[in-house]
């Protein structure tokens, strides 16, 4: 277990590629992120903040600097790394007719500590109901995961990242299909794991749920970093309708 350092995350003067892009996405960019960091990643459309993501979760090719995460290597270490780290990704909508329940599906989150074909342990199904609880999905936790709404699908979804005890969690627009006072419910959630140690890592375009602490704000554009400063949440819209005005 990597106990021994504050700094989580590392990048250092990254460039990241997609397979088979003639130019880099993420240019030069380093950032460093402690344990328990609550971040907002922001910036225009195609600015690079899911490439951002998918660089700290060893996804894609690292084209020159490094990256570490717990102080190990993302490209040589990457399996483990995402034992430890949860994904929520952007705007995944299951099939109608999908028939596994709302409990099968958090149960997924627990596969990569658990091996894909061993049965699940009595630990498991703990983290399971416990992950359903947080999100308040009881009431559903038996329906087939096709028949809730996008916003309830969502909310399965980050439980399912959950299950996994992660010490990282990032999560790419979690807020897009959500309601206001869902977005406010979630928020809490994500602030209760984030104050527990988990560092949380989040991409959004909206920001009026956001917790009513000091978090980190990390701006991007054009693949550069913009931005990377502490403010309050009730500051985060005004700091990036600012930048989006200079940009
Ligand atoms: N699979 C891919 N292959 C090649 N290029 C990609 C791929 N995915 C994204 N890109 C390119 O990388 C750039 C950054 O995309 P990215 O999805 O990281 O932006 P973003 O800031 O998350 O945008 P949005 O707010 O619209 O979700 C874009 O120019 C995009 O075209």
């Amino acid at each position: 277990m990597y106990e021994h350092s504050n700094t989580q995350i590392e990048l250092s003067g990254v460039y990241t590629a997609y397979m088979g892009a003639e130019y880099p996405v993420i240019r030069d960019l380093s950032l460093e992120i402690n344990r328990g960091d609550f971040v907002i990643v922001g910036g225009p459309n195609g600015a690079g903040k899911t490439t951002l993501l998918e660089t700290i979760n060893g996804m894609l090719h690292i084209t020159h600097g490094s990256v570490k995460i717990f102080g190990m290597d993302v490209s040589t270490k990457g399996i483990e790394i995402r034992k430890k780290t949860g994904y929520v990704i952007q705007s995944f909508a299951f099939d109608p007719l999908t028939p596994f329940t709302v409990k099968n599906v958090v149960m997924i989150g627990r596969y990569g500590l658990l091996g894909c074909f061993n049965k699940p342990r009595e630990e498991d199904y703990k983290a399971v109901e416990e992950s359903i609880k947080m999100l308040g999905l009881e009431d559903m936790a038996d329906k087939p995961i096709g028949t809730l709404s996008g916003g309830q699908q969502q909310k399965v979804l980050i439980a399912q990242n959950l299950a996994k005890k992660p010490d990282i969690l990032l999560l790419d627009e979690p807020f897009s299909n959500l309601d206001l006072c869902t977005r406010e419910f979630v928020s809490d959630v994500l602030n209760d794991i984030s104050s527990k140690g988990c560092t949380v890592i989040m991409v959004s375009h909206a920001f009026d749920a956001l917790p009513d602490k000091d978090l980190r704000i990390v701006v991007m554009d054009d693949g550069s970093l913009k931005l990377n400063e502490t403010c309050h949440g009730s500051k985060v819209e005004n700091i990036i309708r600012n930048m989006s005005a200079v940009t």
